[in-house]
């Protein structure tokens, strides 16, 4: 009996002997898992913290060594310490991320003339995707949104800037081109410089290596200087003759004073003797005895007395005379004064005319447009009426320069203008903005009301019947439409206008594209 219960004892023994065997394997099994899991994670951690790297390595020692909980224990504790700190540092740097990132994404919003669609993600990226930040590498995708904006920003500047090639050497900048061009439509001060003007167009849109614009901006200041020369020659030449003119007139009325003084004195003199001859008459007509003395006396003083009220006559009869010429030919001279001034007043006031109008279109320029835009902008804070503004650029305007010339570009836009200014109401006010592009103000237009003579404007150019070459050619516009709102300035009814058109451009060009 015992021995059977030993040997039952015995087999109870066995059985869990290997059931505890098959937990310290499975359980060896699982601390192995967790200590490689453990030692993972700590080396993600890696690099945050100089201190906590130090623990993370003797944890991962002793994990490797595969020592117990209380060698560990500590180790946990102290990296326990560390976290805390890391936290707090972490929430801090993240907040400063996103501080900078946000003041990042303002500045490029400021980049005037940024794509449309970079515009929208980084509005969209600063007002939604920022405040939805929840870990640090949520800033990632964000920041690579950021870089490619900011890459297409520089790009943007690039173009505009110098270009330098790796070898150092300076090339080609066609926006500075560009500007020179629009600088040379506006130098239109007398028709001798055209030629030059043209020239000067011409070069610049054969060659816009650095070199040669620097030597078209030069010629463009000669030019400038030899016109304001020419004009300050001219006034001063004006200034000249209108001093001699006055001179000549001061003289004359001088001459004359003189003159009238002298016959005046000659005449108070005349006047001195006959009183004192009728004086001397009295007297002696007193003492006369008889009507025959009487007589004699009378008759020979009254013919001294006539001849001197004939010589006062005289006198006076001359003096007239001479005045009368004088005046004459003071009053000449008032007029060839006048007309000298006229002139002068004409020449300003074209001058002025010419100043505000675009040399190649004979549209407003854009100082003109400018001042109007403003006019309209005061008159809009005041009454709030509607006024739509428009911006218009002519469809990949460059390749009819690069395939027909210059002169054919030239010509285009001329004809362009005047078919836009054609087109348009007597009310709406249309300038040459600068090299391929239109503005045009529609006051009393409500921004839906324009869609339909925009559009028909836009149809009335795709239709002009343009032969280059012997070649057929269809030139498109594109048009970005937007209106004065309250509390709008003008520079953001503009850049609304203008990232209307930049929409249209972008998505296909040939439209019209509005913007509340
Ligand atoms: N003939 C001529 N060309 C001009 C004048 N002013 C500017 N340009 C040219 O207009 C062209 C404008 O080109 P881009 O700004 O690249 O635009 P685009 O080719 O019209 O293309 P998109 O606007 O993108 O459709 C440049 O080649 C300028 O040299 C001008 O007065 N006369």
């Amino acid at each position: 009996m015992v021995t059977k219960n030993s040997a039952l004892l015995e087999k109870k023994l066995e059985q869990t002997i290997k059931a505890r065997k098959a937990l310290e394997t499975a359980r060896k099994h699982q601390v192995d898992v967790l200590s490689n899991f453990a030692a993972k994670l700590s080396l993600s951690c890696k690099g945050q913290d100089v201190a906590l790297d130090n623990q993370l390595a003797k944890f991962r020692g002793v994990l490797q060594k595969g020592m117990g909980f209380e060698e560990l224990e500590p180790l946990i504790e102290s990296m326990n310490e560390i976290l805390k700190h890391q936290e707090a540092t972490i929430n801090t740097n993240n907040r400063a991320l996103q501080q900078s990132i946000s003041q990042a994404g303002k500045q490029l919003q400021k980049i005037r003339g940024l794509p449309e669609d970079g515009r929208r993600k980084l509005r969209h990226l600063l007002d939604h995707e920022l405040s939805n930040i929840n870990t640090t590498n949520d800033y990632i995708p964000i920041l690579e949104k950021l870089s490619g904006i900011y890459q297409q920003a520089l790009q943007l500047k690039l173009s505009k800037a110098d270009i330098v090639s790796d070898q150092g050497e300076v090339q080609q900048s066609p926006e500075i081109a560009n500007e020179l061009l629009n600088l040379a439509n506006e130098l239109t001060f007398d028709e001798d410089v055209s030629q030059e003007v043209k020239a000067i167009k011409n070069a610049i849109s054969l060659n816009d290596s650095i070199d040669s614009l620097l030597n078209s901006s030069l010629n463009i200041i000669k030019v400038i200087v030899k016109s304001i020369s020419r004009e300050r020659q001219s006034a001063q030449g004006f200034l000249v003759s209108l001093n001699q003119t006055l001179e000549e007139l001061n003289s004359s009325i001088v001459a004359t004073t003189k003159h009238s003084q002298n016959v005046n004195k000659q005449i108070t003199n005349l006047n001195k003797q006959i009183e004192s001859k009728i004086e001397g008459l009295n007297a002696r007509t007193q003492q006369a005895t008889s009507i025959s003395e009487l007589k004699s006396l009378v008759d020979g003083e009254l013919k001294l007395l006539s001849q001197d009220l004939i010589e006062r006559e005289r006198i006076e009869s001359e003096d007239k005379k001479a005045l009368y010429e004088s005046f004459e030919k003071i009053n000449d001279r008032i007029n060839v004064l006048e007309s000298k001034v006229n002139t002068y007043k004409k020449r300003l006031s074209e001058q002025r005319f010419k100043s505000l109008l675009d040399g190649l279109t004979k549209l407003p320029n854009r100082a003109a447009f400018d001042d109007r835009f403003n006019q309209e902008f005061h008159q809009f804070g005041i009454n709030k009426g509607d006024v739509t503004l428009v911006v218009i650029d002519v469809d990949h305007f460059k390749s009819i320069n690069d395939k027909y010339g210059h002169s054919a570009g030239d010509k285009t836009l001329q004809v362009i203008a005047r078919a836009l200014k054609k087109a348009i109401r007597k009310t709406d006010f249309i300038a040459r903005y600068g090299g391929e592009e239109f503005v045009l103000l529609m006051p009393g237009m409500h921004l839906q009301h324009a869609k339909p003579p925009l559009e028909k404007l836009r149809s009335v150019i795709k239709s002009i019947p343009f032969k280059f070459k012997e070649t057929q050619v269809q030139i498109t516009i594109s048009l970005g439409a937007t209106q004065f709102k309250d509390g709008d300035t003008p520079l953001a009814a503009f850049d609304r206008a203008d990232s209307a058109l930049y929409e249209a451009k972008n998505s296909g060009r040939d439209r019209l594209c509005l913007r509340e």
